[in-house]
C-alpha cells in the first residue's frame, strides 16, 4: 500500500526534546528519526508516559524540539500551520457556539480572506456531511454524545483541508462500539480524502486496522523509537475479515510483543 508513496513527507531528524522542570531538566525524547510519506497513516504507540504526545507536538508545531529539526511538505515546523490539522482527545469544542458554527470558526480563519460567506458555509456544511453530522448542526456541544463530539472535532480538523491530520488519542475517551464504529468512519474518510494522518494510540488493535506504519516507542526518560512496523494489510480494511486474518494476527503479536515484552523488561531494569 504504502510502497507506491512518495517518501518523506514529513521529515524529522534528530529530534530531542528536554522540557525544564522544578527539579532540573527532564530529557523527554532523544534521537528520534522518522519519514512519513505522503498519504500514509502512521500511529505512534507506546506506554503511558513515553513522549508520544510530545512528539505529536512538535509536529504540529505547538512546541518546538531542543535539538533537531522537523520538516513538512519541505518546509522547515517553525509553529502550527492550518496545513497541519490536530484533533485531541478532549476535542476542544466551544461550548457556546453550535456545531456548525464550531466548524465556521475554522474554516473562516483559513478561507475566509479569499471566499464568499456562501463558499465558506458550503465547505462547513461539506465537513459535518463527511462525518455523518449534517441533522446535529444546529446542536450545542453540551446537546450531544462524546462520540458526536469527537466527529465534529474531526470535521473541524478536516474542513481546513489540512495536508496532515494529527491526532491525539482521538477515540480514547470512548466506548468500545462508539471507538469502532468512528474508527470505521476515519478509514473510510481517509480513503476518500488521502489524506496523511499520524496517531497517537494505546490501543494495539486501533493501531494494526488503520495504520500504514506502526512506530513503537521506548519507555522513557530519554524515550527513542524502538521498531517501526510495516502493515502491509490491503485496504480496504474490514475489521471482521481481519479478526481471523493471520496477518493480522501477526502483526498484533508483534506490537503486543514489544509492548509487553521488550519494553516491560527493560522498565523492570530500570525500576
Ligand atoms: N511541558 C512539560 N514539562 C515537563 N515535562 C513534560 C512536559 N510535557 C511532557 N512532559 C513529560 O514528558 C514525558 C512524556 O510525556 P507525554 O505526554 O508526551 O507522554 P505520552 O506518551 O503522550 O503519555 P500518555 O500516553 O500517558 O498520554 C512525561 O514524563 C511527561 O511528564
Amino acid at each position: 500500500m504504502s510502497s507506491g508513496l512518495t517518501s518523506k513527507y514529513i521529515e524529522i531528524h534528530q529530534v530531542e526534546q528536554t522540557f525544564k522542570t522544578a527539579k532540573g531538566s527532564f530529557p523527554a525524547l532523544r534521537d528520534i528519526n522518522l519519514s512519513v510519506a505522503r498519504g500514509e497513516f502512521v500511529a505512534l504507540i507506546g506506554h503511558s508516559g513515553c513522549g508520544k504526545s510530545t512528539l505529536l507536538n512538535l509536529i504540529a508545531g505547538l512546541t518546538l524540539p531542543t535539538h533537531g529539526t522537523l520538516i513538512c511538505a519541505n518546509k522547515e515546523i517553525k509553529g502550527p500551520d492550518p496545513e497541519r490539522g490536530v484533533v485531541f482527545q478532549n476535542h476542544s469544542l466551544l461550548p457556546w457556539l453550535t456545531c456548525f458554527e464550531n466548524i465556521y470558526l475554522a474554516v473562516e480563519r483559513v478561507f475566509g480572506a479569499a471566499e464568499t460567506k456562501a463558499q465558506l458555509m458550503a465547505r462547513t456544511d461539506a465537513a459535518l456531511a463527511l462525518v455523518g453530522l449534517t441533522a446535529a448542526a444546529q446542536k450545542r456541544p453540551g446537546e450531544i454524545s462524546g462520540g458526536m463530539k469527537q466527529r465534529v472535532g474531526i470535521a473541524r480538523a478536516l474542513s481546513i483541508e489540512p495536508k496532515v491530520l494529527l491526532m491525539d488519542e482521538p477515540f480514547g475517551a470512548l466506548d468500545a462500539l462508539t471507538r469502532a464504529k468512528l474508527q470505521d468512519e476515519l478509514l473510510a474518510i481517509v480513503q476518500k480524502t488521502k489524506s496523511t494522518v499520524v496517531m497517537v494510540t494505546h490501543d494495539v488493535d486501533e493501531a494494526v486496522l488503520l495504520s500504514d506504519k506502526i512506530v513503537m516507542m521506548t519507555n522513557g526518560p530519554a524515550a527513542t523509537i524502538g521498531e517501526v512496523l510495516q502493515v502491509d494489510l490491503p485496504r480496504p480494511r474490514d475489521r471482521i475479515a481481519l479478526a481471523e486474518d493471520a496477518d493480522y494476527a501477526h502483526y498484533r503479536k508483534a506490537v503486543i510483543d514489544f509492548l509487553y515484552t521488550r519494553q516491560a523488561h527493560v522498565e523492570k531494569l530500570t525500576a
